[in-house]
């Protein structure tokens, strides 16, 4: 039977936990199994990637702890704190496109989660500055999204996905249509504000080199229906830097992720 259930974190063992998928399957109604068995325990301030083939179910298991899709078999927890009333969600999503609203400026498109939530004008704006300001964009409430470059428009839905002060913050792909500068750029950022915020983040990347410099955690997924081939602690000084991505320890790591994945890619001709 499949369980979704948002707990206050007050399960035995489970409350250090930020999500947790427990004999997870999904299979869409067109037939397709996409993932699973899956299990996978996310503790809170964690950052981990999801790493795998295209199609290995990535996307699926972002979509299943936002509560956007429903497990076929198996329990998703996702843990919010007790007590807290702001308004809003307990999860903010970065997509791989920015999905901005093009009509309006920047303020409005950040504001719009609040909105959605029925926030107060005056507490809207406060977190809007505040989330703005937070990646970066704080002079840049009045422009408009064709005013702004790849990387701003991916900073500007970084800072509508903040804006709720979300507990957990899932990223699918957000950088993966950036060139390199401007991703090596946020990647930075990212890990900034995580030191900063403490939020708990589920990254999915379909490159070994990005998951090992972001994560504590990197959890390489097999192909579909997709499961947990290997799940890789990435240990390093903090806070990481240009010095950790040219260090041999990262290259350590990238060949041992690499490693991992590689059953999911040998045998398949690419031609
Ligand atoms: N709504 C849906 N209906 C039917 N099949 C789906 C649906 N969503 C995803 N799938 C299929 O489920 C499988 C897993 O999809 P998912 O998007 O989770 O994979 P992914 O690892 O994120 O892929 P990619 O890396 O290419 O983005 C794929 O075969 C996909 O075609």
């Amino acid at each position: 039977m499949a369980d979704v259930r948002a707990s206050s974190g007050g399960d035995v063992g489970l409350t250090a936990l930020a999500v947790s998928l427990r004999g997870v399957t999904k299979a869409y109604d067109n037939g397709v199994m996409a993932l699973g068995p899956f299990d996978l325990a996310v503790r809170k301030g964690e950052f981990i990637s999801l790493l795998g083939p295209s199609g290995c179910g990535k996307s699926t298991v972002l979509r299943l702890i936002a509560g956007l899709s429903a497990p076929s078999t198996g329990t998703v927890r996702v843990s919010r704190h007790e007590g807290v009333t702001r308004p809003g969600h307990a999860i903010g999503f970065v997509f791989q496109e920015p999905t901005l609203m093009p009509w309006t400026s920047v303020r409005e498109n950040v504001r719009l989660p609040l909105k959605l939530a029925g926030a107060g004008k005056a507490e809207a704006n406060a977190r809007v500055d505040e989330a703005l300001a937070s990646v970066g964009l704080a002079d840049f409430a009045g422009a408009f999204p064709r005013e702004l470059s790849g990387g701003m428009k991916m900073r500007v839905s970084l800072a509508r996905a903040l804006v709720t002060d979300p507990d957990i913050l899932l990223m699918d792909e957000p950088f993966a249509a950036l060139d390199e500068i401007t991703r090596f750029r946020l990647n930075n950022d990212l890990l900034a504000l995580w030191r900063r915020l403490r939020k708990t983040v589920i990254f999915v990347t379909h490159s070994v080199f990005e998951s090992v410099y972001l994560s504590q955690r990197v959890v390489v997924m097999t192909a579909r229906p997709g499961r947990i081939g290997a799940d890789i602690r990435i240990e390093t000084v903090e806070p990481r830097g240009e010095e950790f991505r040219t260090s041999a320890g990262y290259a350590d790591y990238c060949r041992k992720v690499s490693s991992a994945l590689a059953p999911s890619y040998s045998g398949q001709s690419v031609l």
